[in-house]
């Protein structure tokens, strides 16, 4: 029987809150904790799992119809299991740039700095990747590896990047939260002893199943926190199609992602008043009123300031034979399957240990690449980058790609469409750090309801022209690797008939110190048009209950708090206050470890132990 009266409830079961919940658990065992998850499976251990029929763990979003993509909605998904995102990602190990968290605290957040960060990054992780240095973890839960197999794609990369002319240095680490403008292997959250993801559900929440007084109701949705006058006393709750309560004697702690937490501060808070079916909100006043609900805290930044990354495929011709089996076992069947299972699951090794992307570059403008930026760029370069020489603008890495059209590609290769048995395609993945900030609200009091979100993707030129030199410039790299076969022209920018820029089949790659592409001006405009018609949002939506002064559009102060309530506290990447420029899991995670600390110090537990967490599943 769950009891219905707890210390903290948490609303959502994801990477943040397994963390913090995970932590409090193991520091003092006697305090009643509840977390909620509106899907409980078996987080996936590799990607193949995620696409196993079943309840769905993604939730899909629509943004609005954007206007610089030519009407185009843009779709995002996010995790709907417990383990959140870090139950479904990619798995790739991707730190951000130390003045990315200078930056976090310089907007009004004490302790919340790259000094601050960074150690509780260590204390993540258990680095298996290389040299355990001053930058890396050797005993935290999180484990961080190679992966249990090597793919040509990544070693061609490699390869070719190291006698690229245009090319940069090669490093051993990727990832010190420094070093930028580099290219090396990418490491995955994966254990290298295993072959397995480490999801925080396994790694923070799943070691203190024993305790009895830590609760996890999946099939659970938060659909509102409970308040007596502005104090936060519990949470209502969907589960089974009836409405549930519980109490919060403590804390009640908003973990539901950056989609979904500030739609719960949105929605409704249920108010014990004198009134009690009236409707109160914390957000934007006209915004809340527009859908008939009062207002508890009038905080207009709910919602604002949504950041996140742009992705795009591209497709070159690869000649990667195994890993065709590869690609069809984690996008399409499960045809290939049994025998990598076999086998991963004996020493935890193959294709089923990797999620295929092993290398790639951090490439940040030199002065040659500003002058091919031009003055378009000039302000994204001096406001972000001219000052902080660890901030880079595209992570390129070529993958085993999952992108949309890469697929239909893969189906081709399935129904033997594709040029040769030995040839397919892949792309290369881009990502972005973009000025621009979107929104994310509700439509509806009705949690049922799907959000707004509008993105702001590609509405400032400095992200168009960004796209456009890190396309010529990874493309550049591409035509030089060893399994380079030529280009598939429906996954590139439609170059006229003419043009030096003409995507063609190839015999082999060119030579390492063959002249670069020459593109005119109308190849630069289909590159833009291509860019437009294919750009997409990563994964990685932060930034939606910033934590700044209230004043400044913020949220959450740099303790969690809500402005303007009690005993309510966001932890997830909603509170990044700026974006970060890398992909977010390693975010998630500090976040909840900073999370756990000053939850603890606040309840007066003084040690939030970080020795339980060595197990293995
Ligand atoms: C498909 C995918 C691929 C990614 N790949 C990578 C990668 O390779 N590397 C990387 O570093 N990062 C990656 N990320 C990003 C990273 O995983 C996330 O940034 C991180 O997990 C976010 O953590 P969070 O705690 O903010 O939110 P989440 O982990 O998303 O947790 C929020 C949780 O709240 C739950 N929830 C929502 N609404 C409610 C409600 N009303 N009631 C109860 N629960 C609710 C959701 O089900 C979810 O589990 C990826 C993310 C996705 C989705």
């Amino acid at each position: 029987m769950i009891p219905t009266d707890y210390d903290i409830i948490f609303a959502g079961g994801g990477t943040t809150a397994c963390v913090v919940a995970g932590r409090l658990a193991a520091a003092d065992n006697t305090l009643r904790i509840l977390a909620y998850e509106p899907l409980h499976v078996q987080p996936g251990r590799y990607l193949f799992d995620l696409r196993a029929p079943g309840p769905d763990v993604f939730t899909v979003h629509h943004a609005n119809p954007s206007a610089p993509l030519g009407g185009r909605i843009l779709r995002v998904s996010s995790a709907s299991c417990v383990g959140g995102g870090s139950s479904v990602n990619a798995m790739m190990y991707n730190r951000a740039p130390a003045s990315d968290y200078d930056a976090w605290m310089h907007a009004g957040n004490p302790g919340w700095g790259a000094a601050d960060l960074i150690p509780l990054a260590k204390e993540v992780e258990t680095y298996q990747a290389g040299v355990v240095d001053s930058m890396h973890g050797s005993c935290g839960p999180i484990k961080v590896s190679y992966g249990g197999y090597e793919t040509k794609v990544g070693r061609d990369f490699l390869v070719a990047a190291a006698g690229f002319p245009r090319g940069r240095h090669f490093t051993e680490d990727l990832n010190d939260f420094v070093t930028c403008d580099v290219y090396g292997r990418l490491p995955k959250y994966i254990d290298a002893e295993t072959g397995r993801r480490s999801d925080a559900a396994h790694f923070y929440l799943y070691p203190q199943i024993h305790n009895p007084n830590l609760h996890i109701i999946t099939e659970a949705r938060a659909n509102r926190v409970i308040f007596n006058g502005t104090r936060a006393v519990g949470i209502e709750y969907y589960a089974n199609g009836t409405l549930h309560t519980a109490a919060a004697a403590r804390l009640v702690v908003i973990s539901a992602g950056a989609f979904c937490s500030p739609a719960i501060l949105e929605r409704q808070v249920k108010v014990f008043s004198p009134h009690p079916r009236s409707r109160s909100g914390i957000g934007a006043k006209h915004l809340l009123e527009k859908h008939g609900v009062q207002v508890v805290s009038d905080l207009p930044g709910v919602g604002q300031n949504y950041g996140g990354r742009m992705k795009l495929h591209w497709l070159p011709w690869l000649w990667m034979k195994t890993e065709v089996r590869y690609l069809i076992v984690h996008s399409i069947t499960f045809i290939f399957c049994a025998a990598f299972e076999a086998e991963w699951k004996t020493n935890g090794r193959g294709l089923l240990a990797t999620n295929g992307i092993d290398a790639g570059i951090k490439l940040r403008p030199n002065g040659q690449d500003l002058e091919q930026l031009g003055p378009a760029f000039t302000k994204r370069w001096e406001t972000l980058l001219a000052d902080a020489p660890d901030r880079y603008v595209a992570l390129e890495s070529y993958e085993n790609s999952t992108g949309r059209s890469s697929r239909d590609i893969q189906r081709s290769v399935l129904h033997g469409a594709c040029r040769s048995d030995n040839h397919f395609n892949t792309g290369p993945t881009r990502c972005r750090c973009t000025l621009s900030t979107g929104f994310v609200h509700i439509c509806s009091v009705d949690a049922h309801t799907p959000l707004e979100i509008t993105t702001a993707l590609l509405e400032s030129e400095e992200d168009i022209v960004l796209l456009r030199w890190a396309y010529k410039w990874s493309r550049e790299l591409a035509r030089r690797m060893d399994c380079y076969r030529g280009e598939h022209a429906a996954g590139h920018p439609a170059f006229g008939a003419d043009s030096q820029a003409l995507c063609r089949e190839a015999e082999g790659p060119v030579d390492i110190n063959a002249p670069e592409i020459l593109y005119s001006m109308a190849d630069d405009t289909a590159i833009d048009s291509f860019h437009r018609a294919n750009v997409a949002l990563i994964f990685h939506p932060m930034g939606t209950c910033a934590m700044k002064p209230r004043e400044a559009f913020g949220v959450v102060d740099p303790s969690l708090n809500v402005y303007g309530v009690q005993n309510l506290k966001v932890a997830d990447m909603s509170i990044a206050p700026s974006n970060v420029g890398a992909n977010t899991y390693n975010t998630a995670l500090i976040i909840g470890e900073k999370a756990a600390s000053i939850i603890a110090a606040e309840l007066g537990i003084r040690d939030v132990s970080r020795r339980w967490y060595n197990c293995r599943v």
